[in-house]
Formats: structure tokens, C-alpha cells, sequence
């Protein structure tokens, strides 16, 4: 049985969920919210590029990054290390917030939180998983894993509700109905949930870490392999160019891309808008390219990231579809 740590121990909240499904944008609504606490953010991005950490508001100096790895198996060490780091500020915080990486599984990461080691220092408060409402059956492949990710979480935030209609909705609650005896859901738009559900709620119970996942029969049952630091599930790609792309380009070469890339993030230094840095978000099939602001004192150049099925894309392929066009 699990221990909690003692009552005046700092508490926690991990975000988790798939690929997109709007972590930071919930991040950004906690840092942005009027609850006064002096927060503490770690952000894991899975790919070597924390394209993340550079989205969260008003924090530059004092964002955690953790990139290239999954805080729940390949730099679950660095995780500690910087848990240990922050512990040890003059100004401790009064709170910490984890997002873990799209393609984490929540459970080894809360075993790190629940750790003898932080016992008196830190507890886990809430495991929030968030869920694409438009994207939840897409990649069928990756459905275990969104499942462990829902299972091991005492908070679903059901987000991007304007994507879909009620009908699309209704089929969400009902395959989650069918697959969880008990689970505590909220509808979002945004990610804009009331931060009284989200801070300094006393979830967490140490019995969600025994949670039996359910069988997903999309992809058969459960292989048992060894999921040790998804490169058997996801590989990441990295693209970086200096000299300026084209937009119209790069939406047309976005379009094209393999559909086993699920995700494409990043930065573009653009012809069209050479003064303002570009921020690109792809979402499976869904693809929003918007200014973001001047680039300022910041190095003027493209930075994307890719995560897909193992071989999607080479950065090879990467650079070549993105730039070729140019
Ligand atoms: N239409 C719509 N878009 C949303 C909503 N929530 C988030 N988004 C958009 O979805 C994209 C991905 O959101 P993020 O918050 O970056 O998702 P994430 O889970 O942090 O992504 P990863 O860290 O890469 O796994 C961004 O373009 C967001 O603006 C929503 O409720 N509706």
C-alpha cells in the first residue's frame, strides 16, 4: 500500500492524455487562473525539441523542461531530479504541476510522485487525463495506451467538445461507460474547466495505481511487451532550418503527410511573416498554422517536431516534404 506524504507535503497535479489532447492548454488556464499559488511547471515533451515549454505563459526562466524521452521510462531519473531541484529552491513552491508527455503512461510516473523518497515532501493530488473528443478513436493502434492513461486518472476532461457534435460526444460516454465502472468526466472547449475541480482537490487514491485496464478490442488483447521507452509504439522526428519557408508550402506538405504521424508542432520562420514567429499545431488530420508573436530577441528560425508510429517519418522525409517545396 501506497504511503501519503504529510499534510503540510507540496501537492501535485499531472496532466496526461494522448498527442494533443490540450495538456498545455490546460497548463496555460492553471497558471493563467486567480488562485495565488506560487506554481511550480515541469513540462515533458517526447521529442528533443520542448516545443511545449516554450507554449506555457509567463514563466520563461522558470519552466522545467524535461525533453527528448518520457518522464515514465527513459528520463523518469531526470524527473526526479528536477522533482529534487525544485524542492530545493530558497522559494519553495506552493504547488507543482507535471505535464507528461503524450505518450506516457500515468501510472509509472505517479509511482515517481508516491516514491518513499518524497514522502514528507510532496503529495500527489490529482491524475487529470485529458481526452480529444474529436481524435479519441483515430490511431486505433495507440487505443491501449490511451486506455491506461484514462484508467490510472481520477479526473477525464473530455476537451475539443466544439469539434464534434452531441452525437460524437454520446459515443464517447458510452464506450467509456462500457469499458469503466466509475469514472468522473468534464466536457470542455479549451480545456476551460473551473479551477476549483483541479487544484488542492484531494483525488489521487493510491488504489488507482491497481486499476485493471480494460480490454481494448481495437487492437486485440493486451500483447504484454515490453513498452519500456515507446520506441516499440512512437518514434519522433526533428526538423531545424534557418532560412525562411513558405507557408502555402508547408500547409500543402502538411496535408500530405503519412497518416501515422500523429502529431506536428513547433515554430516557423516564415517569407510571409519573416517578423513574427509561427506557431504550428497538427492534431492527426487537424492542422492550425497562426502567428504567434515577434520574434524578438529569439533566433529567427523553424523548429518542428514530429511523433508518429515507429519509421513514420524519417527526418529525412521531414525536412525533404517541408522544404522541398519552399
Ligand atoms: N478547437 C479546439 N482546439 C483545441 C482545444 N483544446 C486545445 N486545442 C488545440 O489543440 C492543439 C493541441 O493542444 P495542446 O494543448 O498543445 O495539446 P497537448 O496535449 O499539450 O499536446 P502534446 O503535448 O503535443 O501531447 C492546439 O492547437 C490547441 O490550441 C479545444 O477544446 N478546441
Amino acid at each position: 500500500m501506497i504511503e501519503f506524504g504529510s499534510t503540510s507535503a507540496i501537492p501535485v497535479t499531472i496532466l496526461t492524455g494522448f498527442l494533443g489532447a490540450g495538456k498545455t492548454t490546460l497548463l496555460n488556464r492553471i497558471l493563467t487562473g486567480n488562485h495565488g499559488l506560487r506554481v511550480a511547471v515541469l513540462v515533458n515533451d517526447f521529442g528533443s525539441i520542448n516545443v511545449d515549454a516554450d507554449l506555457v505563459v509567463g514563466l520563461e526562466d522558470d519552466v522545467m523542461s524535461l525533453a527528448n524521452g518520457c518522464v515514465c521510462c527513459s528520463i523518469r531519473d531526470d524527473l526526479i531530479e528536477t522533482v529534487e531541484a525544485v524542492l530545493a529552491r530558497p522559494e519553495k513552491p506552493e504547488y507543482i504541476v507535471l505535464e507528461a508527455s503524450g505518450v506516457s503512461d500515468p501510472s509509472s510516473i505517479a509511482m515517481t510522485f508516491t516514491d518513499q523518497k518524497f514522502r514528507d515532501m510532496i503529495r500527489l493530488d490529482s491524475l487529470m487525463c485529458l481526452v480529444d473528443a474529436e481524435q479519441l478513436f483515430a490511431a486505433p493502434e495507440q487505443m491501449e495506451l490511451k486506455l491506461r492513461q484514462i484508467a490510472f486518472s481520477d479526473m477525464v476532461i473530455l476537451n475539443k467538445v466544439d469539434l464534434v457534435d452531441r452525437a460524437a460526444v454520446q459515443k464517447v460516454h458510452d464506450w467509456l461507460g462500457s469499458r469503466f465502472r466509475r469514472y468522473r468526466l468534464v466536457e470542455a472547449v479549451n480545456a476551460d474547466v473551473p479551477l476549483d475541480i483541479l487544484l488542492s482537490v484531494g483525488r489521487f487514491a493510491a488504489e488507482q495505481l491497481e486499476t485493471t485496464i480494460p480490454d481494448h478490442h481495437e487492437h486485440g488483447p493486451d500483447c504484454g511487451c515490453d513498452h519500456s521507452d515507446h520506441s516499440d509504439s512512437f518514434s519522433t522526428t526533428m526538423m531545424k532550418a534557418e532560412r525562411p519557408i513558405s507557408l502555402s508550402s508547408l500547409r500543402n506538405a502538411i496535408r500530405k503527410l503519412p497518416g501515422d504521424v500523429y502529431r506536428l508542432k513547433g515554430f516557423v520562420f516564415s517569407e510571409e511573416d519573416p517578423d513574427h514567429r509561427i506557431l504550428v499545431q497538427v492534431v492527426g488530420k487537424r492542422m492550425d498554422i497562426a502567428r504567434d508573436g515577434a520574434w524578438g530577441h529569439r533566433k529567427r528560425e523553424t523548429r518542428l517536431v514530429a511523433i508518429g508510429a515507429p519509421g513514420a517519418l524519417s527526418e529525412y522525409e521531414l525536412s525533404d516534404a517541408l522544404l522541398a517545396t519552399a
